[in-house]
This record gives C-alpha cells, sequence and structure tokens, in this order.
C-alpha cells in the first residue's frame, strides 16, 4: 500500500499534471463548457471499465446457463417442475434481494468492495453448484449466485459511471450491458457445447462461472476505489492519487474541485435521516428515482427475459422440429441481442441516451405487435385435433378433451401428435406429454423412440403453422430495437441521475425493481399466456412498452455529454415536462441551496 502511494505521488508530479495545471490556468472556460474537457488515455478506464463488467458478464452468465443446464439436472436429479421452477427463480428472488441491500454496502464500504464482495460471492456460488450432489445444495448455490448478481447489477455501473470521462461514459456503462448479454451468448454456448455429455455436463454448465469470477476478484485487489466515493467520505489525499491515475495526470485539479464543491453542496441538499426518506423528501432526487424505477420497470414488463426465454419455442414454431437445434438457435438469438447491443454502445454517445431510448420502446412496442399478430393467426389457423385414441389410461387427462391444437398447446401437460400429407396436417391427437421429458408423450404414437418409424410429429408448446415466418420476424425485429436501447438504458442512465449522496440507494432502488418485475414477469408469462393465449400475452407487452414510450417521451431528459456533477439539476424542473435534449441550450442555477431553476427564470436578486 505504501509503495502504491508512493508511486501516486511521483504521478501528480509528472510534466503532464503541470502542463494540465497550466492549460487550466490559461483557459478561462475551462470548467465551464459541458463536455469539452479533453481527458488523457483513457486506456486505464478502459481496463477498470473490463474488469468491472466482468460482474456484468457474470449476471449474464449466470442467469442464462440455467436453462440448458436444467434440461440435464431434471433427468439427473429427478427433478419436479416445483424444484425447477425453484433452481431458476430462487437466482432472481436472491438477486432483488441483494440488490437492494447493494445500496447500504456501498455507501458504507464503497464500490470497490462491493465488487470484490461480489465476485467472491460468484466464485463460492460456482464452486457449490459444481461439486453439489443432490437438489438442496442446489439451491444453496443458486441462492449463493443470486446474491453475487444483486450486488455487481447495481454496483458496476456507479463505479463505471464514477470513473469514466463524461465523454466516453455512456459508452463504458453500455459496455456493462454488452458484457451481460455477451454472458447470455456464452452461457448458451456452453449449454450447447455440454449438452452431448452423456453425464454431468451441468457441472461444468454452472461451475465454469469461477474462472471470470476469479479473474474480477484478483484484478479489483490491485484496482483502485471510485476518486468519487472516496472524496465523499473524506479521503481526500487518495480521492486525489486515484483521479490522477486514472486521468492519466490530465485535468485532474479541476475534476477534483468540480467533485468536491458538488460535495460541498450535496451536503445542504441531503438534510436529515435516513438516505431514502432524503431521496423521497428533496424533489429533484424523487424525480429522479421515479425515472429510473420507471425505466427499470418498462425493461422488464416489454418481456425481454420472456422472449430469450421462450426463444425455442417461438422458434420450434418456424418450423424447427429437433432439440439440439433449437439449442443452437437459441444461442443465435442471444448472439443477435449481444450484437445490437454493441450498436447500442456506438450510439449512446452520439445520438444520446434519450433519443436512444424512444426509438428503441416504439420499435420494442412495434416488434411484439408483430410478434402478436404471428401469434394470432397461426391460432386462427390452428389445426383441430381429428384423431382420438382409445386407450384406457387417458380416460382421465384433460389433454383428450381439447378440440385444437391451440388450446392443447397452452395446456402445459399436453402436446400435439399429428401426421403429415404434404403440407397438410392430418389424424392429429392432443396427448399427456411424458412424465420424464416433454420431447415425447406419455403413451400412444408419438410417445418416445416411435415417432420416426410411424411418420408422425410431436409438437410441444406450439402448433404447426404456415404464418411462423411472421413470429420469426418479430422475434429479429424485437431483439434489433429492444437491444441498443431499453436493454442497456435503463441501466447507464441510473448509473448517472442520481447526486453522489443518493447514488448507491437510487441505484438499489431502480435495480430492485427490475429483478422484482423479472420475476414477476417469468412467472406470470404461462398463466397469462393460458388465460389471454400467447398473442394476447404478447399485445398485452406491446401495450405496456407503448406505455413506457409515453413516460420515457414525458420524463427522460438528455445526460449525453454531461458531467454527473451537472445532472441532478435537470431534474429540478417539474417531472414529466423535460423536453428533448433541453440539457444543452438551458443552465440551471441552484436558488439560495434549494431548488434548481432555469437561469431564465431568476431574477439578479435571487
Ligand atoms: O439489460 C439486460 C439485458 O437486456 C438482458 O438481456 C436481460 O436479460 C436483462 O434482464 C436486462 O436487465
Amino acid at each position: 500500500v505504501k509503495q502504491f502511494v508512493e508511486d501516486e505521488r511521483s504521478l501528480i508530479k509528472t510534466p503532464y499534471d503541470v502542463q494540465a495545471n497550466n492549460q487550466e490556468h490559461d483557459s478561462p472556460t475551462s470548467t465551464h463548457q459541458i463536455g469539452s474537457v479533453q481527458h488523457g488515455s483513457p486506456c486505464f478506464v478502459y481496463t477498470l471499465a473490463f474488469f468491472s463488467a466482468l460482474g456484468g458478464f457474470l449476471f449474464g452468465y449466470d442467469t442464462g446457463v440455467v436453462s440448458g443446464a436444467m434440461l440435464l439436472l431434471k433427468r439427473e436429479m429427478n427433478l419436479s417442475s416445483l424444484w425447477q421452477e425453484l433452481l431458476v427463480s430462487i437466482t432472481v428472488g436472491a438477486a432483488a434481494v441483494s440488490s437492494l441491500a447493494g445500496g447500504y454496502l456501498n455507501g458504507l464500504y464503497g464500490r470497490r468492495i462491493c465488487i470484490l464482495l461480489a465476485s467472491f460471492i460468484f466464485s463460492a456460488g460456482g464452486i457449490i453448484l459444481s461439486v453439489a450432489h443432490n437438489k438442496e445444495v442446489l439451491l444453496c448455490g443458486r441462492l449463493t449466485v443470486g446474491l453475487g448478481i444483486g450486488i455487481a447489477s447495481m454496483t458496476v455501473p456507479v463505479y463505471i459511471a464514477e470513473v469514466s470521462p463524461s465523454e466516453l461514459r455512456g459508452q463504458l456503462v453500455t459496455i456493462n450491458t454488452l458484457f451481460i448479454t455477451g454472458g447470455q451468448f456464452v452461457a448458451s454456448v456452453v449449454d450447447g457445447v455440454f449438452s452431448y455429455l452423456p453425464h454431468d455436463g451441468w457441472r461444468y454448465m454452472l461451475g465454469l462461472s469461477v474462472v471470470p469470477a476469479a479473474l474480477q476478484f484478483l484484478g479489483f485487489l490491485f484496482l483502485p476505489e471510485s476518486p468519487r466515493w472516496l472524496l465523499q467520505k473524506g479521503d481526500t489525499q487518495n480521492a486525489r492519487l486515484v483521479l490522477s491515475r486514472i486521468r492519466g495526470g490530465v485535468n485532474v485539479d479541476e475534476e477534483y474541485e468540480r467533485i468536491r464543491s458538488s460535495i460541498e453542496e450535496e451536503k445542504i441538499d441531503a438534510g436529515e435521516g435516513p438516505v431514502l426518506w432524503r431521496i423521497l423528501t428533496f424533489a429533484p432526487t424523487r424525480r429522479a428515482l421515479i425515472v429510473g424505477c420507471g425505466l427499470q420497470m418498462f425493461q422488464q414488463l416489454s418481456g425481454i427475459n420472456t422472449v430469450m426465454y421462450y426463444s425455442a419455442t417461438i422458434l420450434q414454431m418456424s418450423g424447427v422440429q429437433d432439440d439440439q437445434m433449437a439449442i443452437w438457435l437459441a444461442a443465435a438469438t442471444a448472439f443477435t441481442n449481444f450484437l445490437f447491443t454493441l450498436v447500442g454502445v456506438w450510439l449512446v454517445d452520439r445520438v444520446g441516451r434519450r433519443k436512444l431510448t424512444l426509438g428503441s420502446i416504439l420499435g420494442t412496442a412495434v416488434s411484439l405487435m408483430v410478434l402478436a399478430a404471428g401469434f394470432l393467426l397461426s391460432a386462427q389457423a390452428s389445426p383441430p385435433v381429428t384423431f382420438h385414441p382409445n386407450d384406457p389410461s387417458l380416460h382421465n387427462s384433460t389433454c383428450i378433451t381439447y378440440g385444437l391444437c391451440e388450446s392443447c398447446m397452452l395446456n402445459p401437460d399436453c402436446g400435439f401428435c399429428y401426421g403429415k400429407n404434404g403440407t397438410v396436417v392430418i389424424e392429429s391427437s392432443c396427448m399427456p406429454v411424458d412424465a420424464a421429458s416433454t420431447e415425447a408423450a406419455a403413451a400412444g404414437r408419438c410417445s418416445n423412440g416411435t415417432q420416426e418409424s410411424l411418420g408422425v410429429f410431436w409438437a410441444y408448446n406450439y402448433c404447426p403453422t404456415s404464418y411462423s415466418w411472421i413470429v420469426l420476424l418479430g422475434l429479429i425485429l424485437y431483439l434489433a430495437f429492444f437491444a441498443p436501447g431499453m436493454g442497456p438504458m435503463p441501466w447507464t442512465v441510473n448509473s448517472e441521475i442520481y447526486p453522489l449522496w443518493a447514488r448507491s440507494t437510487g441505484n438499489a432502488c431502480s435495480a430492485g425493481v427490475n429483478w422484482i418485475c423479472n420475476v414477476l414477469v417469468s412467472l406470470t408469462f404461462l398463466h397469462l399466456a393460458q388465460c389471454l393465449t400467447y398473442y394476447g400475452a404478447f399485445f398485452l407487452y406491446s401495450s405496456l412498452a407503448l406505455l413506457g414510450f409515453v413516460f420515457v417521451v414525458g420524463c427522460l431528459p438528455e445526460t449525453k455529454g454531461l458531467r454527473l456533477e451537472e445532472i441532478e439539476p435537470l431534474f429540478g424542473r417539474q417531472l414529466c415536462s423535460c423536453g428533448a435534449g433541453g440539457s444543452q441550450s438551458v443552465h440551471y442555477i441552484r436558488v439560495n441551496g434549494g431548488n434548481y431553476r432555469s437561469d431564465e427564470d431568476v431574477t439578479d436578486d435571487e
């Protein structure tokens, strides 16, 4: 530590620093031009962003890997559907709880310790999962990784935002979401590869997350704390050293002074009592919290995780019969999500957060309508049940009571067994699904292993249709619109809209809202589909996305290019009147230490 401090001290005295100081004094405008400050080489900042975003990778990997692992686990451990559901949702539930707790830990111990803690928890969870010998230990492992995901999901964007120069901030925080979708893609490839192993493939799937987790842990042993957090805690010397290190010595004094004076001003705003109470009772932070939580809520309510989770089914509807093929096509879906998030990284600091989010959510709503229309047309053309097998073992089954493939498919206990004459469906029946696998019927022509020889097909969760191309089109459009904007922007915007004193708690609340809505949407999708059918469910998501569009039009100000300290004033105006891109032309002044007002409205006396 001593050596580190010495090194850092010598860094301050570099010619760079002298040059920076001179420049600053020569140029009277340098502290007031929005986004005009040129920083030194961002190499170190990229390194910081990479190691932090490994947290995003683990978030994506651990949420994505479970669907493939479950296919093997349910066979090897004989899991009931309740246990399968438990193993999937306990992770998301734990993430919701720990993201909320993460706010407190972040404020108290700092971003770096929280990232170290999350990577330690991820490693421990990975180890528990890979050596698990029964389902209870598995559950404990899934709960552990969930705790890691929650802390990482709220800490990493905050850390990256706080160490980035303003002109790169959007891009660097969005890289975290790129890593989330990258993690989901890698997980689907790992699932595909290890699904060929006859035994224990799931141990590798679940255990491999230890590698990036350990890498992040080791990396963060050597990486610094956020200078903003250090300054807030009064550790001025280290804050100055770290800032100098991450800026390569350029413009350090200016940034240091700006953060320091903003912390001083914030002390006046912050008031007394618990942070959440102070956020709620101070208008600008209350508005920021509504915007942050609203964005996270609409991200999940527009159904990303059902689309990802059911992509295999959607693709099966498009005519892919083979299960192994469906796994690989689900990997293609995850890759598309990743690819379009890359577009978001490229766009965010060019077009700005507001335009990107608006275009994305509108496109998402339209794509959901296309998806719904595809499902609607498929349902209308749903083939009827024409063959009723006379098997006494089926007499108690509800499956044989359905008259259409559509209703048969919506019952998770049933599947559709049919023959083909050219493209026409013939001799179709609705049969109970095999208890061990959804790949075959419990009895009759479509029971295990006999389909091919009898020339019949088994459709679980979908109906044979000629409109599947519309559904496929909807899926691709959905990912193309959602991934660049609605995927990353809620995380990016939340990392920058709160003042320092409210940042940990604000992000904890909004991340909590994200995880709670995630659980809600995933747990209700099947019931929703049963009550409203697939097209009803997707029309509902589409309407929610449209509602989100209205919310974004009214409430999301542009934060592109602004320094973190310049963003709070944007929320000094009434909520839902922060118009498009106003930040570049309107200047705000804090009046008498209270609310911000546009400088045009403030009199000289004030
Ligand atoms: O931003 C991410 C990303 O879009 C992921 O693909 C999704 O699974 C997460 O729920 C979301 O928070």
